[in-house]
């Protein structure tokens, strides 16, 4: 057996992900295979996602969602429509059932290609996002940064998607903020002791808003499909939206999504192809598909 696996470079709305075939194998992908793929810039990537077969019956695959700095992640909503179109283009099947560390996800294709995903039931517990410490009210947390008497970003609103996520409210212009400066700050403030994703949302209209997001172990994303579900039901929780609301991502990408009754969150999107090539998931050594060479 090669140490080799197939895997292919794709995108969800400007989120980069490599999809990685480990089916039929019993090795995963390093940390340090992660980080090395994630300084090459032809195989620069915010997660891969790899694909392994199912532990549990009734699941299609398990799936492993690995940040560009080696960590893993509970959650990646762009990247969950990337394994489904690999995977749909490869087999023909439409629906699929995934486990990840977080639980069971059920993903589709639908008739206009775009794919759905539900994303579950979001979790608003100070416990279950994780919090430091006890706050009854996770609509709005007291949380700044920026200076004392005029902070720059406050009181977001935190959810859990798996994954963690705190969203500051803002008025202005999406652009306007130093997510960058302040990311990397608030990703790492000791109220997150599994620190988190932080997305800034501009609220268009009561079923629109822009937003940035810093990922935790990712940095500034094109976009991020969990947040934009963590903001989609914030947004609903706080009376801001109703509860389907377009989110438009950094990317000018635009993701729908719906808070269902049920209280599962259904993200509608696309994913996109670029590339496919080989890879040795211990070292993160690489090579593009010859096909693939013009
Ligand atoms: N890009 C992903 C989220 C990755 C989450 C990850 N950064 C974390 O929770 O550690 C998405 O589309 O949902």
């Amino acid at each position: 057996m090669s140490s080799h696996i197939p895997f292919a470079r794709m995108n969800g709305i400007g989120n980069a992900i490599l999809v990685a075939d480990l089916r039929g194998r019993a090795d995963r992908v390093t940390p340090d295979a992660a980080r090395a793929l994630a300084s090459d810039p032809a195989t620069a990537f915010d997660q891969i996602m790899a694909i392994h077969d199912a532990r549990t019956a009734g699941t299609d695959n398990y799936i492993q969602i690995i940040n560009s700095d080696g960590s893993f992640a509970q959650a990646c909503g762009n990247g969950t429509r990337c394994v489904v179109a690999a995977l749909a283009a490869e087999t023909g099947k439409r629906s699929f059932t995934f486990e990840t560390v977080a639980g069971i996800l059920n993903a589709r294709e639908n008739d206009d290609g775009s794919i759905s995903v539900d994303l579950g039931m979001p979790r608003f517990g100070w416990q279950d996002i994780p919090l430091a410490e006890e706050f009854r009210d996770t609509r709005m947390i007291e949380l700044q940064i920026g200076p004392i008497d005029a902070p720059v970003l406050h009181s977001p609103s935190v959810a859990s998607m798996g994954n963690p996520h705190a969203i500051f409210w803002v008025d202005e212009d999406v652009w306007s903020y130093d997510l960058d400066r302040f990311g990397p700050l608030l990703e790492n403030h000791p109220i997150f002791p599994e620190r988190a994703n932080i997305t800034i949302a501009q609220v268009t209209s009561r079923g629109s808003m822009n937003i940035r997001t810093w990922e935790r172990g990712a940095g500034l994303t094109l976009a991020c499909g969990s947040a934009a579900c963590a903001a989609a039901v914030c947004g609903a929780r706080t009376n801001r939206t109703d509860r389907i609301v377009e989110i438009t991502a950094p990317s000018g990408g635009k993701l729908s999504i719906e808070w269902r009754d049920d209280d599962h969150v259904i993200m509608t999107g696309p994913a996109e192809w670029e590339f496919s090539g080989t890879l040795d998931p211990e070292t993160g050594a690489w090579q593009r598909d010859v096909e693939d060479v013009a």
